[in-house]
């Protein structure tokens, strides 16, 4: 097979939710199903959701998903990669021409607060962790709380806070290194807090 970029830049997210109760399937069903995904290509199998599409749109949705889980109050985990410039996600898909307004953004008093522990990989540069630590001081000025963690970065915050500051790290450093990835694992209404 031939892997080469397409024209545009499309993005992705590949992630789970687990809910820790014994009705996790109709919430994580009911999530995916109240947000609006008509901005992204969506695939939902047994394992996992993928989300393709404009950056912003595949941020808009995966948080608004987590956002529908959380409200139930049940303790909601959700872990998953992002992506960008992979060689063989070559577009072909209308999704990255849909207009930038976002479908899903939270209402401004939203305080769902929530852990969160993501790590960036800037693919094939030599200078990768000074594009890392970059990031991670500019989260500092984010809303949110930052710690250093294993193999990753904490942000802790609200749920808006949080997936804002992934945004902005994912999206400046792939403007920079055109393939990039992160991981994400965050955690809401976890009984360990209370
Ligand atoms: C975002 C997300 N997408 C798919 C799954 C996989 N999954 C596990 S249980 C269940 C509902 C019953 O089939 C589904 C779809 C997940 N965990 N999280």
């Amino acid at each position: 097979m031939v892997q080469e970029c397409g024209t545009e830049r499309i993005a992705g997210c590949q992630f789970n939710l687990s809910v820790m109760s014994d009705d996790f399937a109709e919430v994580i069903l009911g999530a995916l199903d109240q947000v609006d995904t008509s901005k992204v290509w969506k695939e939902t199998d047994d394992v996992s959701t993928c989300v393709r599409g404009r950056i912003e749109h595949v941020f808009d949705v995966v948080q608004g998903i987590y956002l529908e889980a959380a409200k139930t109050g049940k303790h909601v985990e959700m872990s998953g990669t992002f992506s960008i410039g992979c060689p063989g996600d070559s577009s072909g898909d209308a999704y990255v021409e849909a207009s930038p307004e976002r479908l899903n953004a939270p209402s401004k008093d939203i305080q769902q607060k929530a852990g969160c522990k993501f790590a960036l990989y800037p693919m094939n540069t030599t200078n990768y962790m000074d594009v890392i630590y970059e990031q991670i001081d500019l989260s500092k000025e984010a809303g949110v709380t930052v710690s250093p963690a294993h193999y990753a970065t904490r942000l802790d915050g609200t749920v808006p806070d949080i997936f804002s500051a992934m945004e902005s790290s994912f999206t400046k450093v792939q403007e920079a290194v055109s393939h990039t990835t992160m991981t994400f694992t965050i955690s809401a209404n976890s009984p360990s807090n209370s």
